[in-house]
């Protein structure tokens, strides 16, 4: 099972490697004002599912979050750490 660390070196390999059809490239390229909307978009989603839908739906949700928090950390070049050390 993919753990949240596997995921961001994965992400970070993307964006240094660039391969074709990745959506993490195409979601880089559009910038952080795009991602930034996504992750709202995603939050309102998680918030929607664990209120209303069953619990497997909002840890999708959640999933879908966590990805999208991670690719805006790549493309603002944060690390795993600079987020750590604040928890
Ligand atoms: N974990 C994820 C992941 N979670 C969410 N998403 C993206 O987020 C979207 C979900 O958003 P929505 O619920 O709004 O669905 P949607 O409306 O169909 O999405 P869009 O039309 O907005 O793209 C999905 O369509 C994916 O584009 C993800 N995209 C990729 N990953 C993982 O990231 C890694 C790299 O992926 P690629 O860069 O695509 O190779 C792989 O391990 C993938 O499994």
């Amino acid at each position: 099972m993919k753990t949240f660390e596997d995921l961001f070196a994965e992400l970070s390999d993307k964006a240094r490697t660039r391969p074709e059809g990745s959506g993490t490239v195409k979601e880089l390229d559009a910038g952080v004002h795009a991602i930034g909307k996504k992750i709202v978009e995603e939050a309102a989603e998680v918030w929607m599912a664990a209120e209303y839908e069953s619990d497997t739906a909002a840890a999708e949700e959640i999933s879908q979050l966590l990805y999208h928090l991670q690719v805006l950390m790549v493309a603002k070049g944060l690390t795993l750490q600079d987020v750590y050390r604040h928890l």
